[in-house]
């Protein structure tokens, strides 16, 4: 039979075409199946800038407040790199205010720096903040400065940077951002609270210092926020008291962190935006021997009654001397274990605390295992305003000692009346 005369059973150019289209809707299907098959999140990882469209986008499946944690995390290291800018490089432009107490180019320029990133992700939210930019709106030179000072400082990594929103526009609305701060407060709503510099007369002897923010909701506390770029890195550090040093930027700088109900956490300040923190928690000490314990309190006698908490620390047996340090790098301390108990007894009866000094540092320490009072036993109450008017004086403790440090608080308290 001729060759030709032979009807082929199939056409092998139609079969290759077959395949072909065969093996394109699988690879389609495949694509549109994969996130439904392996959750979005894994889907979205394997794009370009993953990190940051995860973090933008998948909320919804994170843990309650990791957008707010993330943001609060990322300005608060931007800040810091602002004041470690100012205390290198610059005179740092003192002012006093109407208070007496200092400010410096940094409180200002950290505060335009953390209010830009939190208008830029959270445009509803209020804001409790220390300073405001009455001085500089009368004088230029100081304005310019911090202009300066401000526009040049941006996180090295460019999509961290583009998290918070990247430049403020110009000197006048650096001013303007400053004053948002204003809020008067309360226990409505999500409010946050920010200390640009807390220990502003630590920063300006090279010690101790901190850039603290919190976020309140309905008055809670929810996410707390502490840079502190002159303590150590390492959480097993010794604490040691620190009003002055001449120490290098080796080995310092260190970012706790903590949101409400998920625990503290510790990491270095130069961290990059995706890495983890080390869980931190307080010592745990027997409240039967507490002569081990470490205390801490305030530098300055003006802010703390030093004699009081020296008979304190006398009646709870505690043998060693305080460690004096600025700030709520206090709070951070104690709660990664370096010390043990932070005493903050008035000095006058008629100071309001400011929910500022205390936001962050409160939420850490409790969600490391400990306990935060005011002298008579109540938990700080930061939902009626900017101050903490219906607390007297900090006690912060592990939780098992907290009682005990409590009852030898009023002890030495009501011996004086
Ligand atoms: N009279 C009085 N009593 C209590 N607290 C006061 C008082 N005056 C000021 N302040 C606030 O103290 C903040 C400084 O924190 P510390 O006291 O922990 O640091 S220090 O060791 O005393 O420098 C300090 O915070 P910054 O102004 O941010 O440094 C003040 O808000
Ligand atoms: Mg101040
Ligand atoms: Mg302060
Ligand atoms: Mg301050």
């Amino acid at each position: 039979m001729p060759i030709a005369a032979v009807k082929p059973k199939f056409n092998p150019k139609l079969k290759t075409t077959h395949f072909a289209v065969l093996y394109l809707i699988v690879l389609i299907l495949a694509i549109l199946l994969f996130p439904v098959a392996f959750g979005p999140r894994l889907f979205l990882s394997s794009l370009p800038f993953a990190s940051f469209i995860t973090r933008r986008t998948m909320s919804s499946s994170s843990p309650a407040y990791s957008q707010e944690l993330y943001i609060a995390q990322l300005a608060v290291q931007r800040a810091s790199i602002l004041t470690k800018r100012v205390f290198h490089e610059k005179a740092k432009g003192t002012v006093d205010k109407n208070d007496k107490s200092p400010v410096t180019i940094g409180d200002f320029g950290a505060q335009a720096l953390i209010i830009a990133a939190l208008r830029h992700n959270f445009p509803d939210d209020a804001i409790v903040a220390e300073e405001e930019a009455a001085q500089l709106r009368t004088d230029e030179n100081l304005k310019n400065t911090i202009w300066d000072l401000v526009r040049s400082t941006k996180l090295d990594d460019a999509a961290s940077e583009q998290a918070l929103g990247g430049a403020i526009k110009d000197a006048d609305e650096m001013l303007d951002l400053i004053d948002r701060g204003n809020s008067p407060g309360g226990n409505q709503g999500r409010i946050w609270a920010i200390d640009p510099i807390d220990g502003t007369k630590g920063f300006l002897r090279g010690g101790q210092y901190a850039v603290c923010l919190g976020l309140m909701v309905d008055g809670d506390v929810k996410v707390g926020v502490l840079g502190c770029p002159n303590l150590p890195v390492d959480d097993k550090a010794p604490l040691t008291a620190d009003i002055g040093s001449n120490q290098t930027d080796e080995g310092h700088g260190v970012l706790f962190s903590a949101v409400l109900g998920q625990g503290a956490t510790s990491r270095p300040l130069t961290a990059v935006a995706s890495s983890e923190g080390r869980a931190i928690s307080m010592r745990s000490i027997p409240s039967d021997s507490l002569a081990d314990a470490t205390f801490c309190e305030s530098v300055e006698a003006g802010h703390s009654a030093h004699g009081d908490q020296a008979s304190i620390a006398q009646k709870l047996g505690i043998t060693k001397p305080s460690v004096r340090m600025d700030s709520q790098a206090k709070y951070g301390s104690i709660a990664r274990g370096a010390g043990d108990i932070y005493l903050r007894l008035p000095v006058k009866a008629t100071y309001q605390e400011k929910i500022w000094d205390h936001a962050a540092g409160d939420l850490i320490v409790r969600e490391a295992g400990g306990q935060v009072t005011d002298i008579h036993g109540n938990r700080l109450d930061f939902g009626i305003g900017r101050t903490l008017a219906n607390n007297k004086g900090v006690i912060a403790a592990p939780a098992a000692s907290h009682a005990k440090v409590l009852a030898a608080v009023q002890e030495v308290l009501n011996a004086k009346q």
